[in-house]
């Protein structure tokens, strides 16, 4: 086929005249600091294409980037990122497996490396077979999870419970996904949780906040600038390593005494296979796990919170969800009939997106707003201010599911999970984890709740409410 003309980059004006949020890179970074701006990194970049428009350019210490608002051109950038995409790296986190001689799994490799072993898990993870395969498994979760609900509101008198749910969320998401992973039950939906699972929930979000004002250090920096900070990090880190290798050793334990008949998960399926080293099954195993708990969990709270404050949407999704149950028993089917309900997941996405961003490293020149991007510059795409920019979406403060399920034209608006081969591997999991634990929610419940007003937001590498919201859940009879 003829080549398409290449734009003419002559026109374009230079990379240097891209508009700036600040001039100098040390000052910024500092100024970061002094103001602890990175909880409201996500409300900076919204004020930023405010100002400057959108495409601007940011340095802060050693970090240059590029940043755009617009579908078309992060359209553009996509199409620039060649056959081994690479995203920001995170230099502590990198640290931390190099100080312990770990491997690392999909999420911090990159090239060959990254491309043979995300080939591997896409099959169990992330594609239809190994999709289909594990949604039973995430069904009893959320069964017993809304049943979880029912055993507390019995003990209550008034018929009803108020509560601030985001740490049973965790329970619920863990419990979900190490059941897909491992085949196994941790028992966090008892009512007195496993003590060690619930400690390495802790763990993890003690790793994730501390992960945060180590983003943008230089790694020979970050130790001395903050001592404590690094070796808190070091240990979460340590921790969660710890109870991965516990959950990996006795699954491999038990598969080396006899090979299950049956499907019993994800890591079995990549033991069985035979395809990837153990000490890489280890390393994408304790990503997936360690990387499955908030990351799912706060886009529930969200859209708890968003259809308790919106009851019509709330009654449209339960009357999609009791005509589903009734027509299909076979799951796949019954999620495929609630479109109304996959588009609130993605509303969800857009007003509170987990990652805040996507970013990339184009592997060619590209022209974005008219202006010339080398090969190599680090672009990000804003999420939060796309989703909430009147420019792509109509009446952006709007919780409407329904604006997904419509004709219009959604590509390259809907980014949470990223895009194209390095997209969030974790997709299936997450989308399915949130549609069945809906799907029971508002089979059982109905859900309300006192402040109607917006939750504040904060962003500590998972974007979060600055305070969980109390909902209130009443039994339907
Ligand atoms: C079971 C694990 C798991 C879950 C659950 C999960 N993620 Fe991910 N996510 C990953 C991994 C692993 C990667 C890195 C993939 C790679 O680099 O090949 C990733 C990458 C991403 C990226 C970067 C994609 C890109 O194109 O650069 C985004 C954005 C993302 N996830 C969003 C989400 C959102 C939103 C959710 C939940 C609503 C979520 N993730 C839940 C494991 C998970
Ligand atoms: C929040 C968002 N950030 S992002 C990737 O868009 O910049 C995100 C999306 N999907 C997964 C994650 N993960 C975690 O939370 C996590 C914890 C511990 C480990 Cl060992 C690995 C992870 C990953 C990166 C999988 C994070």
């Amino acid at each position: 086929p003829a080549v398409a003309p290449k734009p003419p980059i002559s026109r374009a004006l230079p990379f240097e005249a891209i508009p700036r949020s600040s001039p100098n890179a040390w000052v910024n970074l500092y100024q970061f600091w002094r103001t602890n701006s990175f909880p409201n990194f996500h409300h900076i970049m919204q004020k930023n294409f405010q100002n400057l428009g959108p495409i601007y350019r940011e340095t802060l210490g050693t970090y240059d980037s590029v940043h755009l608002l617009l579908p078309r051109d992060a359209a553009v950038l996509f199409q620039s990122e060649g056959i081994f995409p690479r995203r920001m790296g995170i230099n502590s986190w990198i640290a931390h497996r190099t100080l312990r001689n770990h491997k690392c799994g999909v999420f911090l490799l990159n090239g060959e490396d990254w491309r043979s072993d995300r080939l591997i898990l896409n099959k169990e993870v992330i594609s239809p077979v190994g999709t289909r395969k594990f949604l039973p498994f995430l069904n009893t979760v959320a069964e017993d999870f809304a049943e979880s609900i029912h055993r507390l509101i019995r003990k209550n008198a008034r018929r009803s419970l108020t509560v601030d749910l985001h740490r049973d969320l965790f329970r619920f998401t863990l419990e979900a996904s190490s059941y897909a992973l491992y085949g196994q039950r941790l028992g966090l939906l008892d009512e007195n949780p496993n003590p060690e699972s619930q400690h390495f929930i802790d763990t993890v979000e003690t790793m994730l906040r501390t992960t945060l004002p180590l983003l943008f250090l230089p790694p020979g920096v970050m130790r001395w600038v903050n001592n404590k900070l690094w070796r808190d990090h070091m240990e979460a880190w340590d921790a969660i390593f710890k109870h991965a290798d516990k959950c990996i050793q006795n699954i491999y334990q038990e598969f080396c005494l006899g090979q299950p008949r049956k499907y019993s998960g994800i890591m079995a399926e990549l033991l069985l296979q035979e395809e990837m080293p153990l000490d890489s099954i280890k390393a994408n195993m304790t990503e997936l796990t360690a990387g499955s708990v908030d990351t799912t969990a706060m886009p529930l709270l969200f859209t708890l919170f968003e259809l308790a404050r919106n009851p019509q949407v709330q009654t449209a999704l339960r009357e999609e969800v009791k005509a589903a149950a009734v027509s299909s028993r076979e799951l796949s089917k019954v999620m495929n009939d609630m479109p109304l309900l996959k588009g609130a997941i993605k509303e969800t996405l857009r007003l509170y997106p987990v990652g805040i961003t996507v970013q990339r490293y184009p592997m060619r020149d590209v022209v974005l707003q008219n202006y010339c991007v080398p090969a190599g510059t680090l672009c990000q795409v804003g999420l939060y201010a796309m989703g909430r920019s009147p420019e792509v979406f109509r009446d952006p403060e709007r919780y409407d599911p329904s604006r997904w399920t419509g004709k219009e034209d959604s590509s390259f608006k809907a980014l949470a999970f990223g895009f194209g081969s390095r997209q969030c591997i974790g997709r299936r999991l997450a989308e399915a984890e949130m549609t069945l634990f809906l799907m029971h929610i508002l089979r059982n419940f109905k859900i309300d709740t006192v402040s109607k007003a917006d939750l504040k937001t904060v962003y500590g590498f998972i974007l979060m409410p600055e305070k969980p919201p109390l909902l209130t859940f009443r039994p339907i009879d």
